[in-house]
C-alpha cells in the first residue's frame, strides 16, 4: 500500500512546530515545507578522460557505470574480502530482492513498520541508546527519526520508498568493513539526533534541516572501500582519478547518496530547483567530514565563537553548525562510555592495519597508523583524541554548553586517561583484532 500526499503547496522554511518534535507517531501538520536557503552550492567541476560530469545528472549516471561494470579496479584490500560478494553501490539494488533485508521488510506493511518502530525505537531514542547489532539498525532508526520528526507528512514524502531507499542506503555500506559499515552510519546518525537536540539547535532547525541532517548522516560513508584516500590515490583507483585526488571518498559518498536519492525517487515529487539545492546542500555537510580539512572547519568554527557571530536564524550559519554537528557526530567514537569507545577503536585500528597488510603485501610504502608492527590501538588512540577529537568537542562544548557536552568531554578524558595507563596486558590484548567482538547496546550518556 502506498502514502499518498498532495504536492507541497505552502513553502516554508522556520522551525519545526514544537508539537510535532518529541510526539512519536504523532504526524499532524498539513504543510510542507520544501524551501532550501542554503549557502551558494559547491559544484563541482571535473573530468575524468573525455567524459564530462559537470551536472550532477552525469555524475551519477556515470558513478552507475562504475559500480555496475564488472571490470573497474578495485582495492587490493576489497579485493583480499572477494570471496564474499562485494556490492558496489548500484549493483546492489540487483541484489537487493534476493538479500535477507529485503525479503523480511521490503514489503512490510503499515502495521508493520508500527510494530517494528514502536517496539524498537523507544530504545533509541529517549535513552540516547540503540541496538548496534541487529544488523538493521540504520534503517529502523532513520526511519523512526523521520517519522519522529513528522518529516514524511511535512515533506510528503511515500513511506515505502523512503524504506526503499534506507534499506538501499544500508546495502550500499559494505559490510565486511570492521568499521567504515552501516553500523558506523547508524552510530553517527544517533549521534546527530542528539546534537539537533540540543536546545540551540532545535529552537532553531528549520524541518529541511533536519532533513538534511538525517539524511548526510545516514549516507556520509556510502560505499567506502575500507581504505583511505591515500591508498586510493597510491594504487591509481578510478575514484581518484575522477575526483582528482581531492575529497576523493567523500565525493564518492555524496555521488553514491544522489544516486539513490533518484533511483529511489524518494524526492522525485519536489519541484526540481528544491531537490537540486537539496543535493548540494547535501554534498556540502558530507564534503565537511573529510577530515583532511578538520582545521579548516575547526578555525572558522573557533572565530565565529570568538566574535560570537553565529546567528542560528541565518541559513547559512545553521548550515555551518550542521556541518559541524555531522563533523562531531562522526568522530565521537571515543566520546563515548568506555566499554562502546573502546570495541569502536579496535574495529577503526583493525581496518586502519588490514591498509597496512594490503600495502605491505603491493611493496607500497604503509600508510601512518596502518603499520601492525609500529603502532597500538592504544598510541593511535592517545593521539586521535589529543589532536583531532578533543579540539573539535572543546570548541563544541563552547557552542554548545549543555549537560550532554560536558557528559561527551567527561568519557573522552577517561578515555584517553584509560588509553594512557592500562595495565601491560590490557595493553598487548589492545593490540589484537577484535572484528569478532560485537558491540553492546549503550549511549552518549553515563
Ligand atoms: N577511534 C578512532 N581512532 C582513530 N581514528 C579514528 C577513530 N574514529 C574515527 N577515526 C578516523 O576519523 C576519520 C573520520 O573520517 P573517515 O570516516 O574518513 O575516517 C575516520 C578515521 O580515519
Amino acid at each position: 500500500m502506498e502514502v499518498c500526499y498532495q504536492l507541497p503547496v505552502l513553502p516554508l522554511d522556520r522551525p519545526v512546530p514544537k508539537h510535532v518534535l518529541g510526539r512519536r507517531g504523532a504526524i499532524c501538520l498539513t504543510s510542507s515545507p520544501i524551501l532550501f536557503g542554503g549557502p551558494a552550492p559547491r559544484q563541482l567541476s571535473k573530468r575524468r578522460g573525455a567524459i564530462s560530469y559537470d551536472s550532477s545528472d552525469q555524475t551519477a549516471l556515470y558513478i552507475r557505470m562504475l559500480g555496475m561494470s564488472a571490470s573497474h579496479p578495485r582495492t587490493d584490500a576489497v579485493r583480499s574480502e572477494a570471496e564474499q560478494p562485494v556490492r558496489s553501490v548500484l549493483s546492489f539494488q540487483k541484489n537487493l530482492h534476493s538479500s535477507h533485508y529485503s525479503r523480511n521488510h521490503t514489503h512490510a506493511t503499515h502495521h508493520t513498520l508500527d510494530q517494528e518502530y514502536i517496539g524498537q525505537a523507544k530504545t533509541f531514542i529517549p535513552l540516547c541508546s540503540f541496538f548496534l547489532d541487529t544488523g538493521k539498525s540504520l534503517v529502523d532508526l532513520t526511519l523512526h527519526l523521520f517519522i519522529d520528526y513528522g518529516l514524511i507528512k511535512l515533506f510528503r514524502l511515500d513511506l515505502l520508498k523512503l524504506r526503499q531507499f534506507l534499506v538501499m542506503v544500508h546495502e550500499a555500506y559494505r559490510r565486511q568493513n570492521p568499521y567504515h559499515n552501516a553500523l558506523h552510519a547508524a552510530d553517527v546518525t544517533q549521534a546527530m539526533y542528539c546534537y539537533m537536540q540540543e536546545p540551540q539547535l532545535s529552537e532553531s532547525l528549520t524541518s529541511c534541516d533536519i532533513l538534511l541532517g538525517l539524511l548526510a548522516a545516514a549516507t556520509h560513508d556510502l560505499d567506502h572501500p575500507g581504505v583511505n584516500q591515500t591508498f586510493l590515490i597510491k594504487t591509481n583507483h578510478y575514484l581518484a582519478s575522477l575526483y582528482q585526488n581531492a575529497s576523493v571518498l567523500e565525493n564518492h559518498h555524496w555521488k553514491c547518496a544522489v544516486s539513490l536519492l533518484r533511483e529511489s525517487g524518494l524526492l522525485s515529487h519536489f519541484p526540481s530547483e528544491d531537490r537540486q539545492n537539496l543535493e548540494e546542500r547535501l554534498g556540502s555537510l558530507i564534503l565537511a567530514t573529510d577530515i583532511s580539512r578538520q582545521n579548516e572547519y575547526l578555525s572558522q568554527f573557533r572565530a565565529h565563537l570568538d566574535r560570537a557571530d553565529l546567528h542560528l536564524n541565518n541559513s547559512q550559519n545553521r548550515h555551518f553548525i550542521l556541518q559541524m554537528a555531522l563533523k562531531c557526530a562522526d568522530i565521537c567514537n571515543p566520546c563515548r562510555p568506555w566499554h562502546i569507545s573502546k570495541l569502536w577503536s579496535h574495529k577503526v585500528t583493525d581496518e586502519f592495519f588490514s591498509q597496512g597488510d594490503s600495502e605491505k603485501r603491493q611493496n607500497l610504502d604503509v600508510s601512518i597508523l596502518c603499520d601492525r608492527n609500529a603502532n597500538t590501538v592504544a598510541k593511535i588512540q592517545i593521539g586521535f583524541i589529543s589532536f583531532v577529537v578533543e579540539p573539535l568537542f572543546l570548541e563544541w562544548a563552547r557552542f554548545s554548553d549543555t549537560p550532554l557536552s560536558q557528559i561527551m568531554l567527561g568519557h573522552m578524558t577517561s578515555n584517553k586517561y584509560k588509553w594512557t595507563h592500562l595495565p601491560q596486558e590490557d595493553l598487548r590484548e589492545s593490540t589484537q583484532s577484535t572484528s569478532s567482538k560485537t558491540l553492546p547496546q549503550g549511549g552518549l550518556g553515563p
